[in-house]
């Protein structure tokens, strides 16, 4: 019997709290769960889901009125975005109030395994008082684990890279070696183009800032380059898939690189106080544990100077090495990762337990 699933999406900014928010919804709609996906500005939907969506996903907007509604079964805040406060009057007042959980966001740090799963009494006003439960993803059991839908790894193992390229207007020539960029605006961005351009690549540029960038910049003369256009979520995931190296950044490309089995550079989401700092490394520290001490080292100079924690010292990049040490580390990261449940099959189970 399927449950009523109310997800709660604001956009802060970027594309990561849409594109976690859409991609879950979409995951519990395919294993049979009703979703009303309420969110403030859908407008990235339009290139992201394009049409047709799953009937059992119904986008509301944020302000839309939520009385006469199916009672919800479960209720997820998406990263702390305060639900609507006459939303959680009428949670109060439910005859059996929903599953209410915080879904937070992605760490490697030891925190995550401390706090996932505890809960928080919420003072609501008229009705019982609510509860709660925050839900961090993450890489371990104690966890609740990352987006992986079903037929990922089947669908992986079926996909012709060339045919996606060469349907998306992309022709690599014979040992080219091709990269996706997806990042935001960073001082490194002139080095890693002047390495790039001395090699035998394709640049895929993905559409948004770093597009916006490099139109401002003098581009070295031998780089190749592409600028593609905003891509579906599915297209996205298979541009991951068909390239040697991904660089990524913020949150879902982050997971998604890591199913893609590929070598990846992580651009992560730079706060002011540089309490991203200690998440990188973090994060590091758990992905690199079992990897080769060459490519390990290689990879912390190059993470660390992409996030501007330490000067790009030319040559950073070093394309032989990490193409040679990095797709073997990469596929064995994502077996290690597909042994746990996944995010969605341990929310369903959570909410079943406790509806
Ligand atoms: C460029 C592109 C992205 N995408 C999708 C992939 C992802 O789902 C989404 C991008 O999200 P991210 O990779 O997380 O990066 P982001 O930087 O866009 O989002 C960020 O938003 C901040 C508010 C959060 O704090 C960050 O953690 C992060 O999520 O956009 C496409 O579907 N097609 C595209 O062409």
């Amino acid at each position: 019997m399927s449950l009523q699933w109310d997800l709660f999406c604001r956009v802060v900014d970027n594309f990561g709290d849409v594109g976690v928010c859409w991609r879950l919804a979409h995951d519990l709609a395919a294993r049979g769960e009703k979703l009303r996906l309420w969110i403030d500005d859908p407008s990235a939907l339009q290139w992201m889901a394009p049409h047709p969506r799953p009937a059992s996903i119904e986008i509301r907007h944020w302000d839309a009125p939520a009385a006469g509604l199916a009672p919800p079964d479960v209720v997820i805040e998406a990263f702390g975005c305060e639900l609507p406060k006459a939303f959680v009057a009428q949670m109060a007042v439910q005859a059996r109030p929903p599953l209410w959980l915080n879904l937070e966001y992605l760490s490697a740090e030891s925190y995550v395994e401390r706090s996932h799963g505890l809960s928080s009494p919420q003072f609501s006003g008229p009705g019982r008082g609510l509860t709660k439960r925050f839900f961090y993803p993450g890489f371990t059991s104690r966890t609740g684990g990352l987006l992986r839908e079903p037929d990922l790894l089947k669908s992986q193992a079926e996909f012709d890279a060339a045919a996606w390229l060469s349907s998306h207007g992309v022709h690599r020539r014979a040992g080219q070696t091709v990269v996706s960029l997806f990042t935001y605006a960073n001082m490194a961005l002139p080095a890693l183009l002047s390495e790039l351009a001395q090699a035998d690549v394709l640049l895929l540029v993905c559409a948004g800032k770093v597009q916006d960038q490099m139109t401002r910049m003098t581009l070295p003369a031998d780089l190749n380059w592409l600028a593609l256009p905003f891509l579906s979520q599915p297209n996205f995931d298979r541009l991951l898939w068909a390239c040697d190296l991904n660089f990524v950044r913020g949150e879902d490309s982050f997971v998604r690189a890591q199913w893609a089995g590929k070598p990846f550079v992580w651009h992560i989401y730079p706060q002011d106080d540089l309490a991203h700092a200690p998440k990188l490394e973090a994060f590091m520290a758990r992905w690199l544990a079992d990897a080769d001490a060459t490519l390990a080292n290689h990879y912390r100079t190059l993470w660390r100077q992409w996030n501007g924690l330490q000067p790009w010292a030319t040559p950073s990049l070093n394309l032989p090495e990490l193409l040679r040490l990095g797709p073997a580390h990469a596929q064995a990261w994502r077996a290690h990762l597909a042994e746990q449940d996944d995010l969605t099959s341990q929310l369903i189970h959570l909410a079943r337990k406790t509806s």
